[in-house]
Parts: C-alpha cells; sequence; structure tokens
C-alpha cells in the first residue's frame, strides 16, 4: 500500500451502534451511535449525570448489560484513567506500573515519560496528586493501549497541576497515538487537548464538534472561543462576563 492510502485509510477503533442503558427505569444511554478512528482524540462532555461514565465504561467493557443493547467494538489493549490514581498503597511506584506485566525497564521508561524518574522505589502515600496521576499515566502506558479512556483525570487536580497535565497527556498522545476518550467536565480542558468534542445529551451524541486548530493550543487563543461558545451553548450555559 502506498504511504499516502495508509494514512487516508484510518481504521476505526471503537464503533458504538444502538447502545442503550437504564436505571431504574431511568434511560441514560439511549440508542448511542458513535465511531472513534483509530488514533483520535476526543473529548466527551455532558452534564452531572448525562451519562459520560456509564459510556466509558460500557467501552471499557465493564458493563455487561449496556454491551448486550445494541453492538460495541472496541480494540483488545484498552486502558483506563480514573480522577484517583487507584495506585496500591501497598506496592512502590514502580510495582505499580508493573502490575501484571512483566518487564522491568519498560515500567522504568514510562515512568520516565511521565516525568518520575527516581521516584520508582517511593510509595503511593508520598506522592502528590499530580504525581500520583502521573504515575497513572505510566500505568496505563506501559500497557501500549490502543484506546485510552480517561475519566476526568485531572479533576481532583488544582489548576496549575491541570495545565501541566494537560501538556503531558497530549505529548504522550503524540508520541504514542492511542486513540483516546478522556471525560471531562471542563470545556476548556477538551478544546485545548482533543481533536474531537462531543456533548452527550439525551442519552445521544448531540453535538460532535471538529477542533480544527494546531497543536500546542493555548488557552487564550482567541480562535477557540468560537468553539468555547458553541460548545456552552450546546451545554446550555450562558457564559456571564
Ligand atoms: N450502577 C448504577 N446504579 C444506578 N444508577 C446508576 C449507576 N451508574 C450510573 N447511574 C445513574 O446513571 C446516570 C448517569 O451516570 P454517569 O455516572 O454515567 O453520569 P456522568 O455524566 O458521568 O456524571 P458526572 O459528570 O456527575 O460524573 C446518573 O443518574 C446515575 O445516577
Amino acid at each position: 500500500m502506498a504511504p499516502h492510502t495508509e494514512q487516508l485509510t484510518r481504521p476505526t477503533a471503537v464503533r458504538l451502534r444502538g447502545l442503550t442503558r437504564s436505571f431504574e427505569g431511568r434511560t441514560v444511554l439511549d440508542g448511542l451511535d458513535l465511531d472513534i478512528p483509530a488514533g483520535q482524540f476526543v473529548a466527551l462532555l455532558g452534564h452531572s449525570g448525562s451519562g459520560k461514565s456509564t459510556l466509558l465504561r460500557a467501552v471499557a467493557g465493564l458493563d455487561h448489560e449496556v454491551a448486550g443493547s445494541g453492538r460495541l467494538t472496541a480494540p483488545e489493549r484498552v486502558s483506563v484513567v480514573f480522577q484517583d490514581s487507584r495506585l496500591l498503597p501497598w506496592r512502590r511506584v514502580l510495582d505499580n506500573v508493573l502490575l501484571g506485566t512483566g518487564g522491568e525497564e519498560r515500567g522504568r521508561a514510562a515512568l520516565a515519560e511521565v516525568g518520575l524518574a527516581g521516584r520508582e522505589r517511593a510509595w503511593p502515600g508520598e506522592l502528590s496528586g499530580g504525581e500520583a496521576q502521573r504515575a497513572a499515566l505510566a500505568r496505563s502506558l506501559v500497557r501500549e493501549p490502543e484506546l485510552l479512556l480517561a475519566d476526568e483525570p485531572f479533576g481532583a487536580l488544582d489548576a496549575l497541576t491541570r495545565i501541566k497535565m494537560h501538556a503531558l497527556l497530549r505529548e504522550l498522545w503524540e508520541r504514542h497515538r492511542p486513540s483516546v476518550l478522556l471525560v471531562t467536565h471542563d470545556v476548556d480542558e477538551a478544546i485545548v487537548l482533543a481533536d474531537r468534542v462531543l456533548v452527550l445529551d439525551a442519552g445521544r451524541v448531540g453535538l460532535d464538534l471538529a477542533i480544527d486548530r494546531p497543536h500546542p493550543r493555548s488557552y487564550r487563543d482567541p480562535l477557540l472561543s468560537e468553539y468555547r461558545e458553541r460548545l456552552l451553548a450546546a451545554l446550555g450555559v450562558t457564559e456571564v462576563h
């Protein structure tokens, strides 16, 4: 195959058709359809309770009920990062990263990639919140995921650390090119990081917006404000100045 053809035909990493999920009679996902091409960085916005985590859990294969409701295709190697690092406190950082995988060298390299070289023998309790999330990212990387699912991974961090983590995540994505589905409440985080932002509304993808700006992106780029306005409108939020 000629190189340019290869670039044009991106296989689909995630394909969802007609996904439906209800809890106690309340429909959260309502026949949701979504395709994510391999290597695409997608952010998912939506009001609290709109079903973002439910969707992420479904794609991660953690919800058997939703899987039977429609058609769901996802890659084999999937890593999930949550708001809390979920490091095991009784294992040192390197051992957490290596959990279930071999290759100490790979673990050390992953820690170096997230800026934690030298902290391999630290206990999770000795890490700051941001460092713990870096370790969680290293743990997900070491599995060389084809798909990275992230549920509010920076939601518990202070604003400055969050900005640093945005740069790190984007840098890691550029190096490894997994498909990413990032759940966030933060419209700016979505716009700065993702190439495509979805708004979940009434159990389906309400808005599907391509963010066509080069990287690295600045939070203050005036050209991003148009995307912000559209996303806030889709979320039904009026900005107060
Ligand atoms: N295991 C469960 N049992 C009962 N209800 C559930 C369960 N999981 C989710 N729900 C309900 O489904 C709805 C969607 O939840 P979900 O966590 O997916 O929303 P979300 O968009 O991720 O919200 P948030 O932004 O607040 O994290 C909520 O009303 C929630 O109460």
